[in-house]
C-alpha cells in the first residue's frame, strides 16, 4: 500500500495552488517515520499574496445574502461526508492517530461545524433598540481578513472549527496550518471551492512559526485566531496587540477530573481513559490531573491497570489499533523526559512508562503530589497523574491551582455536588459523569491562561463579527446654540 500523500502543491491561495517558493517542509508518517509528501513553505511574498487575495475576495463574499453563504458552507459538509473514507486516511498519515478515531472525530467533527454554522447563516442578525421616538439598529458586520493557525493534534478539525464561523460571518480567511501537519486543510480548501466557495475567500499557508509570525503581523489581518501551546499563545497574543487586532486563543491544559466515592468506578475508569489516552493524550483539554476520593484510589487504580493493559497498540492504519505513534520524535522526546521526571521525584508507575520508538503507551502515575512537574505542566502525551483527595473543599481549591483553565470534570451520582462543585472549577469547560465531548452545539474555549473567547455555537460569532451601531433621529435636532 503507497503512503504517498504529496498534494498537488504546497500552498492554496486565490481559489488554486500554488508551490512554495521558502524552505522544504518534509511530511512524515508517524507510524514508520518515512517522507510522504514534501512542501515547501510560503515566503513573505506568498503569505502578502494570500491576505491581499482574501481581502480583494471578502467583499464580494460578503456582501451576500447569509442565506447563499450558508448553502456553500452546506455543500461543502456534504462533499466532507461523502469523502469520509479517504479523508479519514489522509488525517491518519498527517497525524498517526488510529484510522478508527479519524473515521468518527476528525474530520466529522469538522463537517458538523461546517453544518451547524450554515444553519445559522440566516439568522445572525442585529437588533432593533427603541428609544421612545427615536432608535438604534445594529449591524453584525464580518472583521474582514481572518488569519488562522493551527495545532497538530487535530489539523482539519480546527481548520473547519475556524473557517467555518468565519466564512459565514462574510469574512475570508488565510490558514496555517502546523508544519507538523499540513494536509488536511489544503483538501479543506480544495472541498469549499468545489462547493462553491468564491476564490480567494479561503486561502492556506504552509510553514513553521515565522510563517504564523509574518501572517499575524499582516496589516490586511483583523483578527487572530491560534490553537496552540500557552508560550506561542503569549508571543501571537502580543504581536496581535500591535495592530489592535481580535484574537481568539485556544491554548493549553492540565484539567482535572475529580472522582467522587459515589461515583460508577466503571464510569469513572472510562472516562480517566477518554480524557488521557485518546489521540495518544495529544489533547489540550484531557482530564491530566485525576483526582480521586481516598476510599476509592486502590479499587480505582486497579480497574484502571486492568483496562489499560488491554488497549491495542500499533498500526494506525489497522481498524482494530486503539493507540497510534506520537506525533514526531520530539515530541516522544519530551514526553519520555516528563515520565522520567515522575519517576525521578517519586510518583508510583502503575502502568506504561517510556515505551520504545514513537510508542509510548497508556501511562499512569499514583502517589503523585502537587508540586510534582507531571502534575504542574501540560505534557501533551499519554500521561495520566492520579492524585487523592478527602473533601469537597479541598479538592475544589487544589484542583484550581494551576494558571490554566481549560477544561474540567466531576463524577459523581449525587447531581447537587456535580453541579456546586463545577460551579467552583475555574475551566471553560465542564462536564459532569462525562469527559472530552465537545459537540459543536456547545461554546469550547479556556479561562486563565488557557485562552480568551469560544470556538463553535453561537458564542463562536461574536468572535468573527463586529456590531455597528446606528442612531436615528426622528424629530428635529437640538443643538444648544
Ligand atoms: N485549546 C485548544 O482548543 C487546543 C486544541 C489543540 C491543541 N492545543 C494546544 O496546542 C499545543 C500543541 O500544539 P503545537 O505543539 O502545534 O503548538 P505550538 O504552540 O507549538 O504551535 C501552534 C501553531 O503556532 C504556530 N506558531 C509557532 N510560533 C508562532 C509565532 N511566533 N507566531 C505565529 N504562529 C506561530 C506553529 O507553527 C503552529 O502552527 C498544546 O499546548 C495544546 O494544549 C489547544
Amino acid at each position: 500500500m503507497t503512503l504517498h500523500a504529496q498534494p498537488k502543491a504546497s500552498l492554496f491561495i486565490n481559489g488554486a495552488y500554488v508551490e512554495g517558493e521558502g524552505p522544504e517542509l518534509k511530511v512524515l508518517y508517524p507510524y514508520t517515520g518515512e517522507v510522504i509528501a514534501t512542501l515547501r513553505e510560503a515566503s513573505p511574498e506568498q503569505v502578502a499574496l494570500a491576505t491581499k487575495s482574501a481581502e480583494a475576495a471578502q467583499k464580494a463574499w460578503g456582501a451576500l445574502r447569509p442565506v447563499e453563504r450558508g448553502r456553500v458552507l452546506a455543500r461543502a459538509a456534504a462533499i466532507i461526508r461523502e469523502r469520509g473514507a479517504e479523508l479519514a486516511r489522509l488525517e491518519t498519515l498527517d497525524t498517526g492517530k488510529p484510522i478508527q478515531e479519524t473515521e468518527v472525530a476528525d474530520w466529522p467533527s469538522g463537517a458538523d461545524a461546517i453544518e451547524y454554522f450554515a444553519g445559522l447563516a440566516a439568522t445572525l442578525t442585529g437588533e432593533s433598540i427603541p428609544l421612545g421616538g427615536d432608535f438604534v439598529y445594529t449591524i453584525r458586520e464580518p472583521l474582514g481578513v481572518c488569519a488562522g493557525i493551527g495545532a497538530w493534534n487535530y489539523p482539519s478539525q480546527i481548520a473547519c472549527w475556524k473557517s467555518a464561523p468565519a466564512l459565514i460571518m462574510g469574512n475570508a480567511m488565510v490558514f496555517k496550518p502546523s508544519e507538523e501537519t499540513p494536509l488536511g486543510a489544503l483538501k479543506l480548501a480544495e472541498i469549499l471551492v468545489e462547493a462553491g466557495l468564491p476564490a480567494g475567500v479561503f486561502n492556506v499557508v504552509q510553514g513553521r512559526g515565522a510563517v504564523g509570525a509574518a501572517l499575524v503581523t499582516d496589516p490586511r489581518v483583523a483578527k487572530v485566531s491560534l490553537t496552540g501551546s500557552v508560550p506561542t499563545g503569549r508571543k501571537v497574543y502580543a504581536a496581535a496587540a500591535e495592530g489592535i487586532r481580535h484574537v481568539t486563543m485556544e491554548l493549553g491544559g492540565k484539567s482535572p477530573l475529580i472522582v467522587f466515592d459515589d461515583a460508577s468506578l466503571e464510569d469513572a475508569v472510562g472516562a480517566a481513559i477518554l480524557a488521557n489516552f485518546y489521540s495518544s493524550g495529544q489533547i489540550c483539554s484531557n482530564g491530566t490531573r485525576v483526582f480521586v476520593q481516598e476510599g476509592i484510589k486502590e479499587a480505582f487504580l486497579a480497574r484502571l491497570a486492568a483496562r489499560c493493559a488491554d488497549v491495542a497498540m500499533g498500526d494506525p492504519l489497522d481498524p482494530a489499533t486503539q493507540h497510534g505513534p506520537i506525533i514526531s520524535a520530539a515530541q516522544a522526546a519530551k514526553i519520555r523526559a516528563a515520565i522520567e521526571a515522575g519517576i525521578a521525584e517519586g510518583a508510583r508507575l502503575v502502568c506504561g512508562g517510556p515505551g520504545d520508538g514513537a510508542f509510548i503507551p497508556p501511562t499512569v502515575f499514583a502517589e503523585a503530589t502537587d508540586a510534582m512537574t507531571i502534575t504542574r505542566e501540560e505534557i501533551f502525551g499519554p500521561v495520566m497523574t492520579v492524585l487523592t483527595f478527602k473533601d469537597e473543599d479541598e479538592v475544589i481549591a487544589r484542583a484550581n491551582g494551576t494558571n490554566f483553565g481549560l477544561a474540567a470534570g466531576v463524577f459523581t451520582r449525587d447531581l447537587a455536588r456535580g453541579h456546586r462543585v463545577i460551579a467552583q472549577l475555574e475551566a471553560g469547560t465542564c462536564w459532569i459523569n462525562a469527559y472530552n465531548l465537545t459537540p459543536v452545539e456547545a461554546p469550547f474555549g479556556g479561562v486563565k491562561q488557557s485562552g480568551v473567547g469560544r470556538e463553535n455555537s453561537r458564542a463562536a460569532i461574536e468572535h468573527y463579527s463586529q456590531l455597528k451601531s446606528v442612531y436615528v433621529g426622528l424629530g428635529p435636532v437640538e443643538s444648544p446654540y
